[in-house]
């Protein structure tokens, strides 16, 4: 798949407001070298002055019109821009796909896609175009006075125009590094906020909300200095800008048009009408010191922005890749398991000499090799942080291994699709995820096109159907952030559930029990056990309340397979496993 590219900035974006502002600097020279042609009327008593007073009310006239259109049509693309973008950012989120979460604080991603989006829209509508114009307006202006009252005044000043955009861009220089840091201060702040707040039932039971919130608001401090620092660039910018600047030019055009006026060269009303332009110089100049503050934080987002569009995701499809046309259905469990009918896999998952490092650490996994048949059970157990959990990455194609080949259906998973490679497996976390909406919303994640009946089926399945019958709205019952909570376990059961409508022939169980109460566990164990019916289960455990009935029990230590077998040999011997159980027993018998 090809990276992805920063959607191109659209070319009327930056055109229509310049040429609108370019309008507006005509209109309103033509307007102010009218007034001069309407004074010099007024002084000789000429009928002309009528003609020279519609010159001005209609150069006003166009002036405001397309002053405000320019407006207008920015606010309007700032809208469509941060649609646009956002739409590209998430798209990109979900190529980066779950391990770019856990790299990249979710924080720092959501303050990019809400204020960052913000503010490049803003920046990119509102102020590239009007910027290019203003670098650009002076020399309309001074043609028009050239054209209209005098070329020797309008030479004179034209020597003052590039300082306009070395004067920008000084400033942008001096203030890139300041808006580059107020981003990356706010993008913190705003991972800290997001920390502060999932973790809130952690810092309240240690009674260390209060300290949190003091390092909350010292942060909050932080980003305020930041932006005061910006702000107070920003005046110096209109500081300099408007009174060196802005008066040397006018009294340059007023010392000018003296000196025309005395020589006889203009007359007095035109004189007038060389002051009322040269502000017509400085309205763009003026324009960019407002807008600093604009540009510059828009820059360093539109610079961020680029940043998440160009990371490339650690696993994408190959080129050409096509779903492979083999069965995982497991045949009847009393049926042997090497099925050998058409189509049909006699391995199901497996890992061939598997090493693994997560980028810049060392090996998680150093040779391993396991292979759950179809229709089999298997229980990979160890130690916490012996790497369990991310075999199961490797399987759902979350991430590739180091060296060494990952297997679905006997297909390396780097030949085949991700998505058919997914669609193979159902997993049931340690924890369950539920979305802001109703149960059965939830539910139809697993399958969008289930009917209610099919919905209760799964529910009865895994064994919630009962509790479920009792909310107050049923299957239409909010649950989630917004909704009504669930405990841990009837989460969990809703895992299963989702697991059971999805129908994948492999049921991954990642310790789905290690967060559940023992109250709750009997219940998701038995849930468990149906759901891996006529399904080939790889089952991860810590505890082995989960391991019941299996074929093989792994056990992984550092990374490294130190046992392997069936349970009863495993359970004979001296063995890891062996001493897991007793634990497991002592454990149940105290409980
Ligand atoms: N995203 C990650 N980046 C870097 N290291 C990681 C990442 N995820 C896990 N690890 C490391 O890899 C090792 C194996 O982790 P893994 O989660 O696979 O172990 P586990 O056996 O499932 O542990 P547990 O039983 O506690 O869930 C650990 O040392 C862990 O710190």
């Amino acid at each position: 798949m090809a990276t992805p590219l920063t959607p191109a900035l659209p070319r009327h974006v930056v055109l229509i407001p310049a040429a609108l502002t370019w309008v507006t600097a005509a209109s309103t020279t033509v307007a102010f070298v009218g007034v001069g042609a309407v004074l010099d009327a007024a002084r000789s008593g000429d009928r002309s002055g009528a003609g020279a007073m519609a010159t001005v009310i209609l150069g006003l006239l166009a002036a405001a019109v397309s002053a405000y259109l320019g407006s207008h049509l920015s606010l309007v693309g700032v809208g469509a821009r941060e649609g646009e973008r956002r739409d590209v950012l998430l798209r990109q989120l979900f190529r980066l796909g779950v391990t770019f979460r856990t790299q990249q604080r979710s924080g720092r991603f959501v303050s990019t896609a809400t204020d960052g989006v913000e503010r490049a829209a803003f920046y990119e509508s509102t102020f590239i175009g009007p910027m290019i114009a203003s670098l650009t307006v002076p020399l309309i202006a001074l043609a028009v006075l050239g054209a209209t009252v005098d070329w020797v005044v309008a030479g004179w000043l034209a020597l003052a125009v590039p300082a306009i955009p070395v004067l920008v861009g000084g400033f942008q220089r001096v203030f890139r590094k300041v808006s580059d840091e107020y981003r990356a201060t706010g993008r913190r702040f705003a991972a800290q906020f997001l920390d502060g707040l999932q973790g809130l039932p952690t810092s309240t039971a240690f009674h260390r909300a209060e300290a949190k919130g003091a390092e909350l608001a010292h942060a909050a401090e932080q980003l305020r200095l930041q932006v005061m620092r910006l702000l107070a660039g920003n005046q110096l910018v209109l500081l300099i800008v408007d009174s060196a600047f802005s008066l040397g030019m006018v009294t340059a055009a007023a010392g000018l048009a003296m000196a025309r006026l005395r020589d006889g060269a203009i007359t007095p009303g035109q004189a007038v009408a060389v002051v009322l332009v040269s502000t017509v110089l400085l309205e763009p100049l003026d324009r960019i010191g407002q807008f600093f503050y604009v540009g510059m934080g828009g820059r360093a987002a539109v610079r961020e922005i680029e940043g998440v569009l160009s990371t490339v995701p650690d696993v994408v499809d190959a080129e050409g890749v096509e779903a492979p046309a083999v069965s995982l259905r497991a045949p009847a469990r009393t049926a042997e398991r090497a099925a050998s009918d058409d189509g049909a896999a006699t391995s199901a998952v497996a890992l061939e000499h598997v090493r693994f490092a997560y980028p810049g650490g060392n090996p998680v996994l150093d040779g391993v090799s396991l292979t759950v048949p179809v229709g089999g059970r298997t229980a990979l157990i160890g130690p916490s942080g012996s790497g369990k959990t991310t075999v199961t990455s490797l399987l759902q194609g979350h991430l590739r291994p180091t060296s060494g080949t990952v297997r679905i259906g006997g297909h390396d998973l780097a030949a085949a699709p991700l998505d058919w490679a997914r669609a193979q497996l159902s997993v049931v976390a340690q924890s369950t995820y539920l979305f802001t909406g109703t149960l059965a919303d939830n539910l139809r994640l697993a399958a969008p096109d289930a009917d209610d009946e099919r919905l209760w089926h799964a529910l009865a399945e895994a064994n919630l159907a009962d509790h479920v019958r009792g909310l107050p709205d049923g299957l239409a019952t909010r649950v989630g952030e917004r909704g009504v909570s669930l405990s841990g376990g009837q989460a969990q059961r809703v895992a299963v559930a989702r697991a059971l409508l999805k129908d994948a022939p492999v049921l991954v169980l990642d310790e789905p029990t290690s967060q559940v109460d023992a109250a709750s566990e009997a219940a998701l164990v038995d849930a468990l056990e149906r759901a891996g019916q006529g399904r080939t289960v790889l089952v991860v455990a810590h505890r082995l309340t989960t391991v019941q009935d299996v074929d093989e029990v792994i056990v992984l230590v550092g990374g490294r397979i130190v046992e392997q077998g069936p349970p009863e040999r495993l359970r004979a011997a001296d063995s890891y496993y062996a001493r897991a159980v007793d634990l497991t027993s002592n454990a149940g018998a105290t409980r």
